[in-house]
């Protein structure tokens, strides 16, 4: 039998099909999506709780006239399909491969770029405004998960949106889900409009005998329901937006097409900015996912039928090694305290919550606040240490510098994710913090070269009375370099190698690189020197005068931008000591954003790999 999904080419090719074919189509998405994401791995759980609500938004929205934005973008692969992109998921976060996210390169029916949690309502709002300017009369929707919904990002655009005198609206998809359970005040309040089921049966029957007043009953009913005032609270759910100044509408159940399709006409209709609050289910039509939404939010690749992972091989990741030390040290210490937002899994401390609830917490995606409310109980004694991905940190710089740097708190920041994290891609790459950080006073900014580095650096910094980051990349630990373990010294390297002529100088995960290219170099008759810096800030530049006398080629290696990181430093010192006869080759990205893909490949393409590195050497002899 032809499939409904075949009729499906390009934007608009929906409004083709028959409305009792719709049903059959999300169930046809569904296994398209469960057998793609499965080969190349992705973000599922998001993206099947989300099949019916893209149906009926594309039911009632033409593209690429009407635009819709989507939070976080990780819930949007239906969009890509019922736009024309069904091919694409076959590289689905590949190396030049279709992007998992919504890009505005990629399709003219992607009307923002994200990645990064609540920002949908501000771009919306910006996308209606310009609408408006322009005299154009197209719609503006965005898409906010009840996680997302947790981000400050979203409460600013609120209350700017409240203010719109003209349509546009927002779908708040509540699946009673961020990556793990959703967590806070606003949280609470979704979940009593969910379940207030007593309640509204309770308004139901005040508005039924309302209506069944003769002649004037319905009219009356209605006018309350329309009204802005206090009794219209005995009817509505969703007040608190509607005391904001925004119409809301629902609960509606997000897996009834026709429903949401009715709704979304009616939000249209208004001259304000409206709420659609829908419900999800995260995980929808997939048993394991719908068991495990968490587990299934972001996956590898997977067996269909067991749900299983594909790859085999369990090793023991750089978030595991943090999660297991901060127990140990949590034990011993009990100033400690994690703070996280919204990435208990993901940043390694569901273990820790269980056995230390009283000293963990999840703020929800609101990373700037986590860092100032970390200050505060630095300030009042305690040592919190931060646990957020270096990408979603860019958020949190001024509270960092204002909250914590200046005053010089004890607070430890260990950055998850930094360097090259993959097929995340462009938002989500950790290449920046070296740069944010080193330029804050009062900051000291350390990398690990493994997995055993790392938990002796997290051991030094909870003891330390000031700032502290710890960076680590994404992934596994490595095992080679266990041998070399010299104890942690305040702004003190590592030698790992003695040699003569040209010293590899390298940063937490690129130390492993530099032992392979001083190994690529001996068969070339040269035999290199291999720091592991350990201190980015403050820098050991002791050891990096003393290198001077014996080296006449510096090599900087760092998982970093150039502007700002490590290898700038490096220069920048050299020029202060006059040294400028030092070759300094700086092993770093350019100025660029790096798109998704294999870590080895990405790291190829930008001459971050051992043979790229070996070869700039060789032309600079
Ligand atoms: C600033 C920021 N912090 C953290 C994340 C990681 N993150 C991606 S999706 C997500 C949960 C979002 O929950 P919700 O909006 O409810 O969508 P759902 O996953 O339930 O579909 C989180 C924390 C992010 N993308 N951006
Ligand atoms: C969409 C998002 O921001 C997260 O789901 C992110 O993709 C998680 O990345 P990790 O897989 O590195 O935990
Ligand atoms: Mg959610």
């Amino acid at each position: 039998m032809p499939k409904i999904l075949d009729q499906i080419q390009g934007p608009n090719d929906i409004k083709k099909i028959k409305p009792k074919e719709l049903e059959q189509l999300a169930v046809e998405i569904r296994k398209f999506l469960i057998e793609k994401v499965s080969k190349t791995g992705g973000h599922l759980a998001s993206n099947l709780g989300t099949v019916e609500l893209t149906i009926a938004l594309h039911l009632v929205l033409d593209f690429p006239d009407d635009k819709l934005v989507w939070d976080v973008g990780h819930q949007a692969y239906t969009h890509k399909i019922l736009t024309g992109r069904k091919k694409g998921f076959d590289t689905l976060r590949q190396y030049q491969g279709m992007s998992g996210f919504p890009k505005r390169k990629e399709s003219e029916c992607d009307a923002f770029d994200v990645g990064h949690s609540s920002t949908s309502i501000s771009a919306a709002l910006g996308l209606a405004r310009a609408r408006d300017i322009k005299g154009n009369d197209n719609k503006v929707v965005a898409v906010i998960g009840d996680g997302a919904l947790s981000g400050g990002m979203a409460y600013e655009a609120l209350n700017n949106a409240a203010r719109l005198d003209s349509n546009m609206v927002i779908v708040l998809n509540d699946n009673n889900m961020s990556i793990t359970e959703n967590v806070g005040g606003m949280a609470n309040y979704l979940g009593k409009i969910r379940t207030g089921s007593k309640y509204r049966n309770l308004k139901d029957g005040v508005e039924n005998v309302i209506r069944s007043v003769p002649c004037v009953g319905n009219r009356v009913a209605d006018k309350v329901k329309r009204s802005k005032d206090s009794l219209k609270r005995l009817f509505i759910p969703g007040m608190l937006f509607e005391d904001m100044g925004l119409t809301y509408i629902g609960p509606i159940d997000g897996h009834n097409i026709e429903q949401m399709r009715r709704a979304f006409l009616s939000a249209f209709r208004a001259n304000e900015a409206v709420i659609v609050h829908v419900v999800t289910k995260k995980g929808k039509g997939y048993s394991f996912a719908e068991k495990k939404p968490s587990v299934y939010h972001g996956v590898e690749p997977f067996y269909v039928r067991t749900g299983e992972n594909k790859t085999k091989e369990k090793a023991i990741t750089y978030t595991q090694v943090f999660g297991k030390k901060l127990i140990e040290l949590a034990k011993e210490q009990e100033s400690i305290a994690a703070v996280c937002a919204a990435m208990p899994s993901g940043t390694g401390l569901m273990q820790y919550r269980k056995l230390f609830p009283e000293r963990y917490y999840d703020v929800g995606i609101a990373e700037e606040h986590a860092v100032t409310f970390a200050a505060g109980m630095a300030a009042g004694g305690m040592h919190p240490v931060v646990a957020i991905y270096s990408t979603f940190l860019q958020r949190a710089y001024d509270q960092i510098l204002h909250d914590v740097c200046i005053e010089s708190l004890p607070v430890t920041f260990a950055i998850d994710r930094a360097g090259i994290v993959g097929s995340d891609g462009e938002t989500h790459q950790g290449v920046f913090d070296l740069s944010y950080l080193c330029s804050m006073p009062n900051m000291t900014v350390m990398a690990p070269k493994n997995g055993t580095e790392l938990e002796e650096m997290l051991s030094f910094s909870v003891k330390q009375d000031m700032p502290i980051a710890i960076r680590y990349p994404r992934g596994k630990i490595n095992n080679r370099l266990e041998a070399f373990a010299k104890p942690i010294e305040y702004g003190k390297s590592e030698t790992l190698y003695s040699g003569e002529k040209i010293a590899l100088i390298a940063v937490g995960s690129m130390v492993e690189t530099a032992c392979d290219v001083r190994e690529k170099l001996k068969s070339h008759g040269i035999h290199a020197t291999v720091v592991n810096m350990r201190f980015v800030k403050p820098m050991d530049t002791e050891r990096l005068e003393e290198l001077t006398k014996s080296h006449s080629v510096f090599v900087t290696m760092e998982e970093n931008v150039e502007q700002g990181g490590f290898g700038q430093k490096v220069a920048d010192y050299l020029q202060t000591i006059k040294r400028n006869d030092i070759a300094l080759v700086n092993c770093s990205i350019r100025d660029q954003f790096i798109q998704h893909g294999n870590v080895e490949i990405l790291k190829k393409t930008l001459g971050l790999d051992a043979d790229s590195i070996t070869e700039r050497i060789l032309l600079n002899l």
